[in-house]
This record gives structure tokens, C-alpha cells and sequence, in this order.
């Protein structure tokens, strides 16, 4: 197999005021062009694992994460992340914090007006671009910080509850334009989330953790036919049973 992740013997204690055993025997792969969503409890250790695919934290000893068959023990421009929360500078415009990566990488300009340029239609930001980040809405923000991370066209997206703040429709509506941009580009996705019809929409497999200490309880393959009208998955019987079954399996029943 073709894997663009693979996290093998991960485990995580946090050693600050008191120990935290935030992982435990964590295990799995995620192939190229792959759309893999994590869900689990609250505090199992979610954001913990997506940090250490991204190389902004190393698990202990023993354990290995390997991201395009390297060593994960730094972040790269392969992978791209982003959190809940976004992260533009509120001074800049849209189009300049969409720039920023490139520019700090010292890309030509040429390749980033062109990145940009391509970039903004799809984001649906073409009217904001030259507005500031307090001015747009939050499903704007997000959209705009999805286009932070995907100047540099990273091969890996890492996407920690990125629209987990946003209201359910505008969330809806994210989900089904992210879903388009992976079906056009396929970079491989890992996405977590706290909810269980968002990752049978979107996913190809969705693992699910046990309460902290993390592990990997079950992997569920979605057997859903693509390109997934959002109506049409939405409605399939088959869409029903995925969701009463992780529903069981993470205990919401
Ligand atoms: N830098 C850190 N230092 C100390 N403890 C940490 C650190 N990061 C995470 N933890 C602890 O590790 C555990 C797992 O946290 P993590 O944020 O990975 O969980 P999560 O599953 O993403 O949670 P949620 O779903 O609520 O966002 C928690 O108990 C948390 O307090």
C-alpha cells in the first residue's frame, strides 16, 4: 500500500504540573489521496496525534510517524494544517494573509499571483479579497484560512475541527465546497471532527478513539458512492446506518 501517513507505536504522556497519558499504542495508515476523519471523547487526544502528524510535537520513544515516507520530526510544505480557530494576522487583508507562506518561503511572485489567483474563486473570496480578517463572516475566515494553507499546495491536509465554530448550515455548506476542492485535487485529508454525519460525508474511512488514554478503537470503512451529491448521500439508507453505528460506538445512541 501507497501510504502517505503512517503512524506506528505512538504514545504521548504530557509531563507538566501533573502527568498526562494523552495517547496510548496509537497505529495507522492513511494512503495517498485518502479521506480519513478522526472522531472520539473529548480530551482522548485528538489534536495531540494531528499535531504530531504535522511535526509540531513528537510522540515518545518508540513511536514513529512517518508522513510521505519520512520521519515526521518537523513541519514541512507537504503538510498543511488548519485549526478551529484561524490564524491571520487582523492588520493584513484577506489576499495578503493568503500570501504570507508563499512569501515568507520566498516564492517568485509571479508563481504566487498566479496560486492566488486561482485560489481565490474557489474559496469564493474574490469580493473580500481586499478586506481585512474582522470584516468577513466566520465561514469567510475559515474558508480563508483553508487558503492560508493551500498556496503551498501541500500533498497532506491536517484539518483540526476547522469549521467546529461555525453555524451548522454555513458548516454544512464548508463541508460539501471541501469535499468539491479534495474531489478536484485529492491530497490526502485527515480531518477531525465532533460530528459523526460530517464524517460519513466526507470520509473514505472514519477511526475512532477511546476515551484518553487515545487509542484507535475502530476503523469504518464508508462505503458511500463518489462524487457525493450532498442530498442524495444524505438520504441513502445505507448514509443511516453509518451513523447509527458510530453513534453506538461512540456511545451517543
Ligand atoms: N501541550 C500540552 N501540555 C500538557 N497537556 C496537554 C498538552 N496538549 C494536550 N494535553 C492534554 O492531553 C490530553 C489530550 O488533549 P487533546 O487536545 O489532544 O484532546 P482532543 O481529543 O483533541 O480534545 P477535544 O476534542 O476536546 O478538542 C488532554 O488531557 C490535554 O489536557
Amino acid at each position: 500500500m501507497d501510504a502517505a501517513v503512517s503512524v506506528s507505536r505512538v504514545a504521548k504522556t504530557f509531563d507538566t504540573r501533573a502527568s498526562v497519558r494523552a495517547l496510548e499504542q496509537v497505529d495507522f495508515t492513511v494512503s495517498r489521496g485518502e479521506f480519513v476523519s478522526i472522531l472520539g471523547p473529548s480530551g482522548c487526544g485528538k489534536s495531540t496525534l494531528l499535531r504530531m502528524v504535522a511535526g509540531l510535537i513528537q510522540p515518545d520513544a518508540g513511536g514513529d510517524v512517518r508522513v510521505l515516507g519520512h520521519s515526521q520530526t518537523q513541519m514541512s510544505d507537504d503538510v498543511g494544517v488548519v485549526f478551529q480557530t484561524h490564524n491571520m494576522l487582523p492588520w493584513e487583508t484577506v489576499e495578503a494573509n493568503i500570501r504570507l507562506a508563499a512569501e515568507v518561503r520566498k516564492m517568485p511572485k509571479k508563481e504566487i499571483d498566479e496560486r492566488v489567483e486561482a485560489l481565490l474563486p474557489i474559496l469564493k473570496l474574490e469580493k473580500f479579497r481586499h478586506h481585512h480578517p474582522h470584516e468577513l463572516s466566520g465561514g469567510m475566515r475559515q474558508r480563508a484560512a483553508l487558503g492560508q494553507m493551500l498556496v503551498m499546495r501541500p500533498q497532506v491536509l491536517l484539518l483540526d475541527e476547522p469549521f467546529g465554530a461555525l453555524d451548522a448550515l454555513t458548516r454544512d455548506q464548508l463541508n460539501v465546497e471541501l469535499l468539491r476542492l479534495w474531489q478536484e485535487m485529492r491530497q490526502t485529508v485527515i480531518l477531525i471532527t465532533h460530528s459523526i454525519s460530517e464524517a460519513v460525508f466526507l470520509s473514505d474511512r472514519v477511526l475512532v478513539m477511546s476515551e484518553r488514554p487515545g487509542r484507535i478503537v475502530e476503523d469504518i470503512r464508508i462505503d458511500l458512492p463518489r462524487p457525493r451529491d450532498p442530498r442524495a448521500t444524505k438520504e441513502a439508507a445505507a448514509f443511516g446506518h453509518y451513523v447509527v453505528q458510530l453513534g453506538q460506538l461512540m456511545g451517543v445512541d
